[in-house]
Formats: structure tokens, sequence, C-alpha cells
């Protein structure tokens, strides 16, 4: 944002009469309710708006935490927010609630300016957000429709191959393994190996637009100033919705386009797009429902593309930061596979320490620092407390997930915390998996399909190989990365290591499943 538009956004709302009268209005309301949350004191007119800082709001929110309690409460311009930062209370209010906190916010930079209101993210609770559930579920929650598995089998051998021939840019083979399988599971398209795949590419631009246009908060609380014309000197959030809207656009049409091409002429693998479309297609050509079937469809990919890559990019920085957790897995796989088979989905059972390094990776990523901000709908009262409707709630999962009265020594990367009662008594039996997928009727429908490949992804890699810390030119040990990108999904980019396979036995198995494909 330039300093001009921040200048002006901040300048207008104090002259703008409507906003004055939406705050006098609040305040009166309010003197007859029970008390809202504490929080930080605002200021009169613009509330707490400057006292958001413009990223990490999670970790100023376990600031504010530590005066106010757990439940924060804030006022934008007349506008209620919500931030939970214990797991307790998101259940309570986000899963045991959800009737009435299952909504989202209307968005004005990422809905009205760039035109993600297909996204399932943004769509409010209603029919529309019930429609884009059903498709999803149909396929990604009952993993066999589409034999899910196996795709994520041989594209996690795939992704082997890429370490074996070039360990040096393992980081590009993480990030290409959940692209591949999901464009194959909702499209039948084939990334190929070597080469960047032009669609996946469109999904990851699409998250990074979605995901910035939160840095123009000052919109969603001065939602007039859309109306700024294009042509104003310094204006810059009209060029990136310009650019954004091209994006959203080609990602929901473009390559189910061709599919339906390919399909047509009968060269297209069997994929969620094949079979909607054998079901939908009407005599005269036309598709039922395709506008939202293909938002539907499109969300899904931008679900899948970057989030299990941050979880497997952060599982090889905890082999780095914990040695002895590399080694203890490996002899576990080693017990179970007899060091002569590379692990498959059934292993899964007897690998616990495996599982836990998988749990342990999901809870230290802090993929989505904030839960997507749910809307309340009704009035509500919780804790004493009146919480209004129209309330912006957010789940801090990185509170939860850092938080040293449920987890000892949270910044450490320790898996056997999960195996551990005591750890576990500690923790009230909460695991990573209970809030790093969000919570109650927005909970993610892609869990079961990122849980399944980020264990096949980790157990893989630990069959075959060691990861170690690189050395300097004094024969130190180099520092793993550890410096997350802070947006609405955390990333992670590699570190300096060796990646060497075990034994000239997982060489072959490697060369063999990757012809094998
Ligand atoms: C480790 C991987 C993943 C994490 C940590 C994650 C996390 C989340 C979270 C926190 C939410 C918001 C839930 C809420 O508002 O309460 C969400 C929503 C969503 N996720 Fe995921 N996700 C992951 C993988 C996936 C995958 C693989 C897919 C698709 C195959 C997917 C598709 C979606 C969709 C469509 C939504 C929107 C749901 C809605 O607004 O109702 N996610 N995810």
């Amino acid at each position: 944002m330039s300093d001009f538009t921040s200048l002006l956004a901040r300048l207008s709302c104090i002259v703008f009469p409507l906003v004055l009268f939406r705050f006098l209005r609040g305040r009166h309301r309010s003197s007859n309710a029970l008390p809202r949350p504490p929080g930080p004191k605002g200021i009169p007119i613009l509330g707490n708006l400057l006292q958001l800082p413009p990223s990490r709001l999670w970790e100023k929110a376990v600031e504010w935490g530590k005066e106010h309690g757990d439940i924060i409460y804030l006022e934008n311009v007349g506008k209620p927010m919500l931030i939970l930062n214990s797991y307790d209370d998101a259940k309570e209010l986000l899963a045991n609630r959800s009737a009435i906190y299952s909504s989202r916010p209307h968005l004005t930079m990422a809905v009205d300016l760039e035109k993600w209101d297909w996204f399932t993210t943004f769509v409010p609770y209603g029919d529309l957000f019930r429609k884009h559930r059903a498709y999803q579920n149909r396929f990604i929650n009952s993993l066999e429709t589409l034999n899910v598995a196996n795709v994520q089998l041989s594209e996690t051998h795939a992704m082997l191959k890429g370490f074996l021939d070039n360990p040096g840019d393992y980081a590009s083979y993480v990030n290409r393994l959940p692209g591949a399988v999901i464009m194959m599971n909702l499209y039948g398209h084939r990334v190929e190996r070597d080469r960047d795949d032009p669609f996946v590419k469109l999904g990851i631009t699409a998250v990074r637009y979605a995901g910035d246009s939160e840095g123009y908060f000052f919109l969603e609380f001065l939602p007039w100033l859309k109306y700024i014309p294009e042509w104003f000197p310094f204006v810059e959030f009209h060029r990136v919705a310009k650019e954004a809207r091209q994006i959203s656009h080609a990602l929901r049409y473009e390559l189910y386009e061709i599919i339906k091409k390919k399909i047509a002429k009968g060269s297209a693998k069997e994929s969620m797009t094949s079979l909607y479309l054998a079901e939908n297609t009407r005599e005269d050509g036309s598709v039922e429902d395709e506008a939202d079937f293909c938002a539907s469809i499109a969300m899904l990919l931008i679900g899948a593309v970057d989030t299990s890559v941050t979880a497997t990019m952060t599982f090889v920085l905890g082999m780095l930061k914990n040695p002895e957790a590399q080694k203890r897995a490996q002899s576990e796989i080693d017990r179970v596979t007899g060091g002569d088979r590379l692990p498959t989905f059934e292993d899964a059972e007897n690998l616990p320490f495996v599982n836990a390094i998988c749990e342990e990776a999901l809870r230290y990523a802090g993929i989505t620092p904030f839960t997507p901000a749910h809307l309340s709908t009704e009035d509500d009262v919780y804790k004493g407390y009146h919480i209004p409707a129209g309330t912006m709630v957010l789940a801090n999962t990185w509170a939860v997930a850092f938080d040293a009265d449920r987890y000892v020594d949270p910044f450490a990367f320790r898996p056997d915390r999960w195996l551990s009662e005591k750890e576990m008594q500690k923790a009230q039996g909460v695991r990573a998996r209970d809030y790093a997928f969000g919570y109650g009727r927005r909970i993610c429908p892609g869990q079961p399909w990122a849980e399944q490949l980020i264990f096949i992804a980790i157990a893989s890699i630990l069959a075959a190989f060691n990861i170690e810390a690189a050395v300097d030119e004094n024969g130190k040990p180099i520092p793993p990365n550890e410096d997350y990108h802070p947006s609405f999904v955390r990333s992670l980019g590699p570190s300096k290591c060796k990646i060497t396979p075990r034994s000239q036995k997982m060489v072959s198995l490697i060369e063999g499943a990757a012809e094998a494909i």
C-alpha cells in the first residue's frame, strides 16, 4: 500500500460522516448490553484500526492476550472483531456453536475488487456454500472415488527420484508434489516432472494474490475507498485488483475448458471433471451448474497446492533440528519394511513415531496462523460477554500451536511429545490435527487428502534418504532456514543441507518405482 493511500485512508475516515453516525449508533446500542470481551483500548471513531500491525497479527494477539486474556475484542471503525487465542474458546464458538459462527465476512478487496467471490473460503454460509461442499466432499472426502492413494504414491515416488537426481533442489520436488496429485485428481492433467506446470503456477499465484489481499485491510473498514477512480495518483490497489481479476478468471475456467475438449475427444484420464461431465452433460451439450462446479474444484486446487508443501518443508527443517528423531523414525520404518521396500499407506498403523513426526510438522509449521475469518450471524453471549452479530472471528492457530501451557518447550521440534502420556495430559489430548484444519462447518474439506499425502511423503523420504546439515568452509554445520514467510498460508524456503540415499538398495527401489510411473 502506498503511503499516500494509507494517509488518505486514515484522514478520510475522520471526515466521513457516515462512519461517525455508525460509531455513535454502535455506542448507544452497546450501553444497554452486556460488556464486550476485553481488548486493547482504541481511539474514538477509528477504534483499534491503527493498532493492527501490517502483518503477524497472530503474534500481536498473543501479546495482547497477556494483558486481556484469551478472548480479545477489537473494534475497527465500528466493525467488531474477536480473536480467540485458546483452543477451547475456538472449539466452543466455531465448532459447538457453528450454527451461528459459520459465515464469512464480505471482503472489499478480495471479493468486490479482485473477484475471488467464487472462492469457497469467501462464500457466506448458505446454499452456495453447501453446493460447493457437496461437490468437494464427494471426491475429496471419499478418497477411494478417484483412487487418490495410487496417485499420491506414484507422485511421491517421482519426488524421491527428484531428490536422488538433484538433492540440492529438493524444495522444488516438495513443491511439485501436491500440485501434481491434485491436478490429476481434479482434471486428469499430468504435471510433467521436470517442467514448471503453468496451471500449478497459476494456482500458487492465486493463493498469493488472495492472501495478500489481507494487506489492504483498510478497505475492509473504509470500503467506500474502492470508489476512488483508477486514474487517481498513487492508488495501488486498483492495479493489483486488475491483475487478480485476470488470474481469478483464468483459474476458474481455463484448465476446465481444455480438459472439456480433451474429454470430448476421449483423450482425458478419469478425474473429478470427467466424472462430473459424464453425469451432467445435457443432450444439447451444455453442462448443468457448470460455473459453480468449476469454482468448487478450482478451489480445491487452491487449497491443496501449497499447504502440504509447508508441512513437508517443515519436516525437513525438523530433521535438521532433531537428528535423533530422524534416526528413531528410520529404525521404526526398517523394522516394518525390512529395509527392502518403500513404505505404503498400509504401513501407517505400524509407524507411530513417523505419525508423530507428521503431527509435529503440522503443529510447528503453523500453516494457516489464523483460521480464515468466520462471521457470526446472530448476537451471542459467551462467558458473560456480548458478542454482536456480524463479528469477524479469528481463531489464532499460531497461539494454540505454541502455547507453553499446553505443550512442553513449544518452540522445539519434538515429535515424541505426541507419544508421551504425561505430555498429552498436559495438552488435554489436543492434537495438531484438531486445530490446524479449522473448525465446525467450515473445517477444511481437504484434511483427509492432506494428512494422507503428508504421511506418505514423510515416510518415504525417511525410508530412502538421510538429511543432514551442510557444513561451511570451517567444517561447522550451517544452521537451517527457519524464516517462514508470514502470510495467510505460511511458507518456508529450503535449508542448505545434504540429502543422501540411505543405501544402494534404496537407489534401485527409487529408480524402479520411477520407471513404473
Ligand atoms: C496441511 C494442509 C492443509 C491445511 C493446514 C489446511 C487448513 C485449512 C484451514 C485452517 C481452513 C479454514 C477452516 C475454517 O475456516 O475453519 C481450510 C479451508 C479450506 N481448505 Fe484446507 N488445509 C489444508 C489442505 C487442503 C487441501 C489438500 C485441500 C483440497 C484438496 C483444501 C481445501 C480447502 C477448502 C476448499 C477450504 C475452504 C472451506 C470453507 O471455507 O468452507 N485444504 N483449510
